[in-house]
């Protein structure tokens, strides 16, 4: 099961800075593979929930050297606004009672965690690392706690 919050640019537009549109293609096969799941897409969570005006506005501040946690509290706004209650009923509505996750990040896993859904596992996703998001991914794992591995530690 894939909860994934909304992304225009990496999803959409592919855009390279952050992994967005590379963790919904790795989703979507991992789902296909096994044969049964779902992915629900969550609208209104663009930018981790600024929105995707102040998130363009967020990218102007990181390429005058923020990280994208200091660009939404530079805006006044908060690093992460998301709630996931929406997400979880929709997946109880899909008739889903039981799911593994497919997700790297804990706030989420625990977000879903208590509207009757039973989470018996998390499956991660390899992380996609470029130079473009290496910055990206390392602020995800430092300062949001993700669960990722990187390969370029030390680079860029
Ligand atoms: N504020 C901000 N949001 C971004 C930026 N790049 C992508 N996003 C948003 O980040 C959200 C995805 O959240 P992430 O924290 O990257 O990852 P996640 O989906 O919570 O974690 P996974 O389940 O492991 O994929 C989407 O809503 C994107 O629109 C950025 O530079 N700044």
């Amino acid at each position: 099961m894939r909860v994934h919050s909304e992304c225009l640019t990496g999803d959409i537009l592919g855009s390279l800075r952050c992994d967005c549109g590379a963790q919904l293609e790795q989703a979507l096969a991992a789902i296909a593979a096994e044969g049964c799941g779902a992915v629900v897409y969550l609208r209104g969570q663009e930018g981790r929930g600024i929105g995707l005006g102040h998130k363009i506005r967020a990218y102007a501040l990181q390429e005058a050297g923020l990280d994208t946690v200091d660009a939404n509290t530079a805006q006044g706004l908060p690093v992460d606004s998301r709630s996931y209650g929406v997400g979880a009923q929709i997946v109880g509505d899909l008739g889903i009672r039981r799911l593994r996750l497919i997700t790297n990040n804990p706030a989420k896993y625990g977000g879903l965690d208590g509207y009757g859904l039973d989470i018996v596992g998390r499956v991660a996703l390899p992380v996609v690392e470029t130079p473009h998001n290496v910055r990206y991914l390392r602020t995800k794992r430092e300062r949001m706690q993700h669960d990722l591995v990187l390969a370029a530690d030390g680079a860029g």
